[in-house]
């Protein structure tokens, strides 16, 4: 059969572009397929104006707060729509790096439509078939929205709509307790809206507990009123604004609603099932390599099954156009999977939490934490809040965690160490420039070896060569 591409990409997200990019590198002739925005969720809806809006937020409470430093605390002016509109700056001037000129430069056909499987090979995009002995499916996620009585009736937001806001919300209610609803909750605080959560179980579920309580107490302290174990029931609109109703009768005012309640895969209208491609509410099922039930097509990023980050996305991309252009099969090892909950103090983990690591290993782990509050670096910035956990089987790190200031820069070598790139000893010999909060990777490291190097060994030794010396 003559095909019309080598491969054929749908969607134009992290995922998506990072294959196709990849694939036209290697010299193959790939399609990619929009039917929105270049660039997808995390540059329009997602990581982007949510770390500008996150960005602006920062301002406002560093002003509340300037007096520790010496200069006058003020309560900030804010103006939502200038604040809305360095968000849409942020987007601009990213937004070129996506473009359709940029990887069409690189190689990469793009087209712009609606893309739906007709056969295990094509892809109807307008009326236009294209065919490809490849598909990648990178079609990604949009907010899931849980049956809540009443909610067709009112005004709600998700992040896909409240980048449009030019009027800061009176009395935010943020439904979901997960890094979407956590990050907005304390931007919205900082900007000066009335903040409430009300999350199923407790904020940060996937985040080791020690430090997500850290974060909770800093978020509470700002003002924002948490609601653990809530669900929502029913929401009605009334003269003050929306009443949201819990699963357990209690009830929650507000002017706007946010819901972060989780993600669904954009299965809408893809054909999956011609194309005999399995999925079901999680995602689209695939192996390691990320094929699909149908071999020959592939599905990366948010759309299939698995952790949902701009990075694994990028990492799945990457690996896919790898395997289809040299023919390398290419697994996803999510051992030393980092992420960052962008709040502030900042919360980071990769691999393991303890609570999970007990739950697998029992008692053969051990655990080393350094506090920040022993940092010289944070005395000077007067934030000493957070810490370094590193997690161990034996002599291999398996998890770790860091909250505080700026932890999301810090996680790095936690990763190499669990990659088996570095060790805790590789990194307890490098030298950490002074004053730095790295000390306290270093820190952590050195302490879960310190036995290997002040022991009975060692010490005798020492004696020794004092003894010869005298
Ligand atoms: C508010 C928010 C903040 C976030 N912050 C972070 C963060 O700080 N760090 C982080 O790592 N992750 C973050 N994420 C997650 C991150 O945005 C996603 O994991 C990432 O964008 C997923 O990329 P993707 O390419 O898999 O999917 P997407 O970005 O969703 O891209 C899929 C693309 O496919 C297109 N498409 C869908 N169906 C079709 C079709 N039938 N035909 C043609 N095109 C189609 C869509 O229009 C879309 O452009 C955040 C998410 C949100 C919502
Ligand atoms: N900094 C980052 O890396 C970052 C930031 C934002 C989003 N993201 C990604 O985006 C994705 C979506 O984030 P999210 O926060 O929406 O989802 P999530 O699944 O991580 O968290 C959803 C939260 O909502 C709660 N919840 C679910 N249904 C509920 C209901 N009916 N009532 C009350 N609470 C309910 C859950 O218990 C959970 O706490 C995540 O996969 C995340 O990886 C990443």
């Amino acid at each position: 059969m003559k095909y019309s591409h080598d491969v054929i990409v749908i969607g134009a997200g992290s995922a998506g572009l990072v294959c196709s990019g990849g694939l036209a590198m290697f010299g193959l002739k790939p399609l990619l397929i929009e039917r929105a925005a270049m660039g997808g969720d995390c540059l329009n809806t997602g990581c982007v104006p949510s770390k500008a809006l996150i960005s602006a937020a920062h301002r406002a409470h560093d002003m509340r707060n300037a007096a520790e430093f010496g200069m006058a605390s003020v309560e900030p002016v804010v103006d939502f729509r200038a604040v809305h509109d360095a968000v849409h700056h942020a987007i601009k001037t990213i937004e070129p790096h996506d473009s359709v000129e940029r990887f069409e430069g690189m190689g990469v056909e793009v087209v712009r439509g609606d893309a739906c499987l007709s056969g295990p090979r094509s892809v109807v995009v307008g009326g236009t078939t294209y065919t490809a002995p490849r598909i990648v499916i990178a079609v990604g996620s949009r907010a899931y929205v849980p049956p809540i009585k009443g909610l067709d009736a009112v005004p709600y937001l998700t992040n896909h709509n409240v980048w449009e806001l030019t009027e800061l919300p009176g009395r935010l209610i943020v439904l979901g307790g997960g890094p979407i609803g956590m990050e907005m909750a304390q931007a919205f605080r900082r900007l000066g809206s009335e903040v409430v959560v009300a999350t199923k179980g407790r904020p940060f579920p996937k985040d080791d507990a020690d430090a997500a309580k850290i974060v909770i107490d800093r978020l509470t302290g700002e003002g924002i009123e948490l609601i653990h174990d809530a669900e929502a029931d029913a929401v009605a609109k009334n003269d003050q604004g929306l009443v949201l109703t819990l699963k357990d009768g209690r009830t929650i005012t507000g002017t706007h609603l946010l819901i972060a309640t989780g993600r669904e895969v954009n299965f809408d209208g893809l054909g999956l099932e011609v194309a005999g491609v399995r999925y079901d509410k999680k995602g689209i099922a695939v192996d390691a390599r990320r094929r699909t039930s149908a071999k020959h097509i592939y599905a990366i990023g948010d759309c299939r099954e698995g952790p949902r980050f701009t990075h694994a996305s990028g990492y799945e991309g990457g690996n896919v156009a790898l395997e289809i252009s040299l023919g390398v099969p290419t697994k996803a090892n999510y051992a030393a999977l980092p992420w960052v909950t962008y709040t502030d103090p900042e919360l980071a983990q990769v691999g393991m939490t303890e609570d999970e690591a007990r739950k697998v290993h029992g008692d053969k782990i051990t655990v080393w934490r350094q506090d920040f509050d022993h940092n010289d670096r944070a005395v000077t910035e007067r934030e000493v809040t957070g810490f370094v956990k590193l997690v161990k089987k034996g002599s291999k790190v398996i998890g770790g965690t860091v909250v505080g200031r700026g932890a999301g820069d810090l996680i790095l070598p936690i990763a190499m160490m669990i990659a088996g790139k570095s060790s805790t000893f590789g990194v307890a010999s490098l030298i950490v420039p002074y004053p730095n909060r790295s000390e306290h990777i270093k820190a952590a490291a050195f302490a879960s070896d310190e036995g290997k190097v002040f022991n009975k060994w060692s010490r005798g030794w020492a004696r020794f060569l004092a003894r010869r010396r005298g």
